[in-house]
């Protein structure tokens, strides 16, 4: 099947314009709703100081304060800081946090993990994982706590995937692309930070530069310098605008490219790669 802006922008469910306190309202809602449901007793995330984990956290955090008013039962939202040794950006992380104000709130440091993983890997082949390599193994190891978190307090992990993430694949398989749920999915980064306005967060959070953080050797790496593509690129692609020719194309092969990353494990049933 033929892949076009239309097809993407359907398939992510993306949107052109949003209403901030409808969505806040519907994504709480969904967070609410799906605890009832499943019978889990709330919800975790890592906090990194970026604006996706500050909008999901809070809203996990706005959910389970009203459940809390509403049942007789307790829910929690562990938010949970994961750095790598000493995070550059520390001060902003701990700005979000205070900001969500976590009913339970962690530091895990995944540095002696990782590390002790990339020095086995090391003996038994001789070789050493490169610093981006590295990277995605500190996104996994990050999987693997709040995985072990929610698993010790009965609590679902959440996961930041949205649209404008989806569409290039930036992120980590089974790493932060690994959750239990999405709440923030079909947002763009332009409507996550009109959100975060009505919630009246930091202005330092949304107007961050977003990066990934994970190579040791470029700390605080800009997203858009990575990827080549601007955000305001990628959201007016995604809101149904026209883009420059080249960038048109740069997102469909991106989106092409990384499709692998939006399925389950390929099976020999599966069609959709071929
Ligand atoms: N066609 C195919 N069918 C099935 N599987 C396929 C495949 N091609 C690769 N793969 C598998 O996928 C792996 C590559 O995918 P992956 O491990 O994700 O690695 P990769 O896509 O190479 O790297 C992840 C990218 O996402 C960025 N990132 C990561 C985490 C967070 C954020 C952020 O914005 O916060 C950004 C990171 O900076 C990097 O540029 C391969 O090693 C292989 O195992
Ligand atoms: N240092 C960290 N501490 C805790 N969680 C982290 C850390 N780095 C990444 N994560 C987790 O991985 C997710 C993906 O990272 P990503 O950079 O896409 O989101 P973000 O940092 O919240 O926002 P932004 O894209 O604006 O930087 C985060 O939302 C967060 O849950
Ligand atoms: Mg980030």
């Amino acid at each position: 099947m033929e892949v076009s802006q239309h097809s993407i922008i359907r398939d992510l469910y993306a949107e052109k314009a949003i209403h901030p306190e409808d969505e806040i309202r519907k994504r709480i809602n969904f967070l609410k709703d799906y605890l009832l449901q499943t019978g889990a007793k709330g919800y975790v995330l890592g906090i990194s100081g970026g604006q996706d984990s500050t909008l999901a956290g809070k809203l996990a955090q706005l959910a389970v304060d009203e459940l809390n008013k509403e049942k007789n039962e307790t829910y929690n939202f562990i938010g949970v800081r994961l750095p790598y040794g000493k995070q550059f950006d520390e001060e902003d992380a701990m700005t979000a946090m205070n900001f969500i104000a976590p009913s339970i709130a962690l530091t895990v440091d995944i540095q002696p993990a990782v590390d002790q993983a990339a020095q086995a890997i090391e003996k038994a082949t001789g070789r050493k994982l490169n610093d981006f390599q590295k990277g995605n193994t500190k996104a996994r190891e990050r999987m693997k706590v709040q995985y072990d978190l929610g698993a010790m307090y009965q609590c679902l992990v959440i996961g930041t995937n949205i649209a404008s993430e989806e569409l290039t694949g930036f992120y980590t398989k089974y790493g932060d692309g690994a959750c239990d749920i999405a709440p923030l999915y079909g947002l763009n980064k332009r409507q996550g930070k009109q959100m975060l306005q009505v919630l009246q967060a930091p202005q330092a959070l949304y107007e961050k530069v977003p990066t990934a953080d994970l190579e040791s050797d470029h700390p605080g790496l800009p997203d858009e310098e990575a990827l080549g593509v601007t955000y305001d690129e990628i959201d007016d692609f995604l809101e149904g605008r026209k883009v420059d020719a080249s960038i048109e194309a740069k997102l469909i092969q991106l989106y092409k490219q990384t499709a692998h990353k939006r399925k389950l494990p390929t099976t020999i049933y599966d069609q959709w790669w071929k």
